[in-house]
């Protein structure tokens, strides 16, 4: 069919590599995402190009090539410095580990190509050259009625590739979709595959799902379809409230995967569990730490009647730098527990933030006595007691930072080491 889309939105490099393959007769289109996001009208990320020409005819076709994935029939071609991903038709063997396909056979038929793909919104082609859209299952009318839905059957498009269910659900809420029946009942019966699935990434997808406009909904479809409890089920197995009550929070705070996790966790688990959590989807251990010291300290409400040292004593725990992603988190929380008082917490925020815009010491390396300097003082070399000493000195700057000179922390020491060496 001739669609009407905007071929202005097709970089050069990418139209010059079509019109290339073209010239030498093969079939060739843009497939997957980019002509899903064409048809919605949205500027597409990538372009990924597919055509007949086999592996090595598509390296003979042009003067720079990288041999990205060649038994899956990719090559890179490098056009005007960009870099085109160029995919020989296809279709898979059966996938015995509901990862990979055991074999990858070359097709000649862009439907053959199309047919093995997940969703109907994402198995369309499109040749800018004739503007021919090519949508064997519907693909259009499913965007147009925002219906997520696999190609054929969905039992079999999910045990192909145990990913497949979380990228229903991850486009149902960055698309703002809902699933078709049949794709949504055939998620809980094909659990197996899915639990077989690389950590790394269900991560991905988890990320993109929480980090969308409608992460409470696509976190709810996650646990009523029970893929929330193979790789969450902190969260899965929650009392139901307590989940509602966490999705929201997470959909209402700042769009930072470190926030949005801890808005969701907060409630949920302790530190030591949020960390666990991190680490078992394999974030970053420092996104992971984060996490961690923001779910410790996020129920500020418990600090709005503390007076400054107990606040300075909690920053120095925190990290200044993780204070504007707690305060975001603390008011996701509490907008969604208890609206009222928002403003009683907003208080605390401003007070927290004058005292870290006071920079006080928070850390022994701020002190105004060095490890060398409290030795001398004391007359001792290294041992247990400078780190007693050490300790005692912090304790006194986050009662009263203004005691944090070198006189007044000298003088201080040595009384301390008359009370104490008695
Ligand atoms: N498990 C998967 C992953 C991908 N695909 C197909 O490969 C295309 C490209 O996949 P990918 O780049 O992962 O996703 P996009 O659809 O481009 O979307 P996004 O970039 O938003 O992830 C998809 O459109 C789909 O046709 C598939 O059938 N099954």
């Amino acid at each position: 069919m001739i669609a009407n889309l905007h071929n202005a939105d097709i970089p050069k490099p990418v139209l010059d590599v079509i019109a290339r393959l073209r010239e030498l007769g093969h079939a060739v289109y843009l497939v997957g995402g980019c002509v899903r996001d064409m048809v919605r009208k949205v500027h597409p990320k990538d372009f990924d190009v597919a055509t007949s020409a086999l592996p090595e005819e598509v390296q003979r076709a042009f003067r720079k090539v990288i041999p990205t994935g060649i038994q899956h029939g990719t090559v890179t071609v490098v056009q005007a410095g960009m870099h085109v991903e160029v995919t020989t038709f296809r279709s898979e063997g059966d996938y015995l580990d509901g990862r990979r396909p055991s074999s990858v056979a070359f097709e000649r038929d862009i439907v053959k190509d199309l047919s093995r793909r997940d969703f109907t919104i994402n198995a369309m082609a499109y040749n800018p050259l004739d503007r021919e859209l090519v949508d064997p299952f519907g693909g259009q009318t499913d965007l147009q009625a925002h219906v997520i839905r696999c190609v054929g059957s969905a039992q079999e498009r999910f045990s192909e590739d145990g990913l497949r269910p979380l990228r229903a659900v991850r486009f149902a809420a960055v698309l703002g979709f809902t699933l078709e029946s049949a794709t949504r009942d055939a998620i809980p019966a094909t659990l197996g595959v899915f639990r077989k699935v690389a950590l790394e990434r269900v991560r991905e997808e988890l990320v993109k799902t929480l980090m969308s406009p409608r992460a409470t909904f696509g976190m709810e479809l996650l646990a009523d379809t029970g893929l929330l409890d193979v790789f969450l089920p902190e969260v899965a197995r929650a009392n139901a409230e307590a989940a509602r009550l966490a999705r929201t929070a997470a959909q209402g705070s700042p769009v930072i995967v470190e926030v949005r996790m801890a808005a969701l966790l907060a409630d949920l688990v302790d530190r030591t569990r949020a960390r666990e959590i991190g680490l078992r989807l394999k974030f970053p251990n420092k996104t992971a730490d984060h996490v961690a010291l923001l779910v410790e300290h996020a129920k500020l409400e418990e600090h709005v009647a503390d007076a400054d040292p107990a606040l300075r004593r909690m920053l120095a725990k925190l990290g200044l730098a993780l204070l504007p992603h707690l305060i975001d988190v603390a008011r996701a929380r509490i907008s969604a527990r208890a609206p009222d008082r928002v403003s009683e917490l907003e208080a605390l925020f401003d007070r927290l933030e004058a005292l870290a815009d006071a920079k006080p010491p928070l850390s022994a390396k701020e002190l105004a006595l060095t490890g060398g300097d409290i030795m001398a003082t004391l007359g001792v070399g290294p041992s247990p007691i400078v780190g007693e000493a050490t300790r005692f000195l912090m304790d006194s700057v986050l009662d009263d930072p203004g005691l944090n000179t070198a006189e007044t922390l000298k003088t201080r020491l040595q009384e301390w080491h008359a009370r104490t060496a008695k």
